[in-house]
């Protein structure tokens, strides 16, 4: 394979199921091409489609029509024997963890090794290392239910890692745990990503998981992939309504601000990474109040938009809607047909 044919290709791919005698479209026409090393995001709300795409990628649920090919083996072709095999380079980790309880965090990694029946020393030095890699050690001999939700995330991972995948499946892998657990999961399996070029595929429903790890993202919207790019694209120019309403769910809130003299300024990755709305003030001497900011920093530049009060003076007003504007930043007046 070279490095930059897909590792995941899908193509004119559907998925229907029945559901009291009647079919339903789960997923339609799916074509997606996701690149060897990328940690690539699927997002969209409840009911979208997102884990059943996912669980297409390893053939956990077979496709109604249209083909996968993950690291050039188109699964449809494979044996049930073939298709074991195939899973072990393709695994994946959920919400709910799916640790088994009778066995200690180590015995749980030390699973998929007797299953592939590597020699006990082999196997035995391969999960301290694994425990090592996800900061967990000292927890070797600790059943699930002495360890916390993300201390039990880890040790899925390290089961994951165990048979050397070439990718991660996460369904999910962090809604069951706090932001600063997230944070560190999310933390550590950038890490992998990075050291061991595992390609990642992460199904979320929270833009935030999108924003802190992805490269690419497609967003999944009644059954559809409606829109799906480099993460900057589809944050700086969201064209659907479903994009938008995940880059600005605050969207419909802007029409609190209209007849009050307020402008939206949108940060779509290409202003300079000066502070703006500062150098603003002091060039323009113009005080405004920041009625609403929603900024994030997707790898070190801004995006996001902010709602700015103008000054009464209509002359200083449009002298501040002009910088911005000669700073390639959109700005847009709420006026009474905003919104
Ligand atoms: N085995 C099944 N039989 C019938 N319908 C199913 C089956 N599995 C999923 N569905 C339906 O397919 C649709 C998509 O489900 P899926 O779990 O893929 O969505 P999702 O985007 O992951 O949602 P959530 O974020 O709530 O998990 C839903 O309407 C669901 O009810």
């Amino acid at each position: 394979m070279d490095a930059i044919s897909p590792i995941i290709k899908i193509e004119n791919f559907n998925k229907t199921f029945l559901l009291n005698g009647e079919k339903v479209t789960v997923l339609d026409d799916i074509n997606l091409e996701i690149e060897k090393g990328d940690i690539f995001g699927i997002i969209g709300e409840s009911g979208a489609g997102k884990s059943t795409l996912v669980r297409c990628m390893n053939y956990l649920e077979k496709p109604t029509s249209g083909r996968i090919t993950v690291d050039g083996q188109d699964l449809s072709r494979l044996t049930e024997r073939e298709l074991r095999e195939a899973r072990r380079s393709i695994c994946m980790i959920f919400q709910q963890f799916n640790l088994l309880m009778q066995r200690t965090a180590e015995r749980n990694i030390l699973f998929p090794l007797e299953i592939a029946g590597v020699g006990k020393q082999e196997a035995k030095a391969r999960t301290r290392e694994l425990l090592e890699l996800v900061g967990l050690s000292d927890k070797a001999d600790h059943y699930p239910s002495q360890l916390s939700g993300g201390q039990k995330q880890r040790v899925a991972i390290a089961r994951a890692l165990a048979v050397d995948p070439t990718v991660i499946l996460c369904d999910e892998a962090t809604s069951a745990l706090d932001p600063a657990t997230t944070r560190s999961i999310l933390a550590l399996l950038k890490d992998i990503n990075k050291r061991l070029g595992i390609t990642i595929v992460v199904v979320t429903h929270e833009m935030s998981v999108i924003e802190e790890i992805c490269q690419h993202v497609a967003i999944i919207d009644k059954s559809r992939i409606v829109e799906a790019g480099t993460v900057q694209e589809i944050f700086a120019h969201p064209k659907t309504q479903a994009a938008q309403r995940l880059v600005y769910p605050d969207a419909k809130m802007m029409e609190r601000f209209i007849g009050k003299r307020c402008c939206r300024i949108v940060f779509d990755g290409s202003s300079s990474s000066s502070p703006t709305v500062a150098s603003m003030i002091l060039e323009c001497k113009a005080p405004v109040n920041i009625m609403y900011a929603d900024m994030r920093d997707i790898d070190g530049v801004a995006f996001g938009e902010l709602v700015l009060q103008l000054p009464e003076d209509e002359n200083l007003a449009s002298k501040v809607v002009g910088y911005f504007r000669t700073h390639n930043l959109f700005v847009e007046e709420l006026g009474d047909n905003a919104g």
